[in-house]
């Protein structure tokens, strides 16, 4: 069974839908893009899959179990994890006690809290960083403590919402690496929202395309950026030209 089933949801904010009948499954261990153009729903989705939207209509079923009407913290206790657009650390904290607010979803214990923190800092390259204050971090190291934060929870899943947006090319490489090894050595599924599409085409096993809050395609990644529905709806023809110039398609 998928680690993830969204089934038929839809998210209506008063007369606006932003989600309308949206299906698809995230697999154990898989890694997924979820794309599409600015306001297209992929945040609203986002939104109603770790509880923080009350979805309209249709179902969430993540690790066997219906999380449609749980809160954001319960679904996050079950080991679904996220990253916000805007990382909001709280800037009077050292970045160590940022990535507790994660482990403390796993234990009360501060103690316990803090060495699964640093841990998770370890692992990720970080270390260095746990006494500084969040403030005096460059945005890319910000990132990385957003994606200690969600993986100090443990979880078996982490939705990660535009990580890439204000990188250069070089720190999205680094980021690519970093997601790699969070999958490959931690065994978690991704499921990514970004606009950055080297980093969904790097890293996706398969992609889902959003447009006008519906599904509009759904595959991998390689043939997803060929389909002319998803050409029209977001890609756009430069796109493919530039894919044609470089040799790639
Ligand atoms: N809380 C809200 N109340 C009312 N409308 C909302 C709310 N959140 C999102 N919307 C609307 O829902 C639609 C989908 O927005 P959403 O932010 O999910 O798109 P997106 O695909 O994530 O866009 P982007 O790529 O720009 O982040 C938009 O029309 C947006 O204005």
């Amino acid at each position: 069974m998928a680690l993830l089933q969204v089934d038929k949801v839809t998210k209506r904010f008063g007369g606006l839908v932003a989600n309308h009948d949206v299906s698809f499954e995230v697999g154990q261990e898989e890694v997924v893009g979820l794309i599409g153009p600015n306001g297209a729903g992929k945040t609203t989705l986002f939104n109603c899959i770790a509880g923080f939207h009350q979805i309209t209509s249709g179902r969430v079923v993540f690790d066997g179990r219906d999380i449609t009407a749980l809160s954001d913290f319960q679904v996050a206790r079950l080991g679904l994890a996220r990253t916000f657009q805007i990382f909001q650390a709280s800037g009077d904290l050292k970045v160590v006690e940022n990535v507790m607010v994660g482990s403390f979803m796993r234990t009360g214990s501060r103690t316990a809290a803090r060495k699964a923190a640093l841990e998770t800092m370890e692992f990720l390259g970080i270390a260095d960083a746990a006494k500084a204050m969040m403030t005096e971090l460059p945005v890319a190291a910000q990132k990385r403590v957003a994606l200690a934060t969600a993986l100090a929870s443990d979880p078996k899943l982490i939705l990660l919402d535009e990580v890439g947006a204000g990188l250069n090319p070089s720190e999205i490489e680094g980021l690519i690496e970093l997601l790699r090894r969070i999958h490959g050595e931690r065994g978690v599924a991704l499921l990514l929202t970004e606009h950055v599409l080297e980093m969904v085409m790097k890293l996706s096993h398969r992609v889902v395309v959003l447009e006008s809050g519906e599904k509009i395609a759904e595959g991998d990644p390689a043939a997803v950026v060929k389909d002319p529905e998803v050409v029209r709806a977001y890609l756009g023809d430069h796109y493919v030209k530039r894919q044609q110039e470089n040799g790639d398609a």
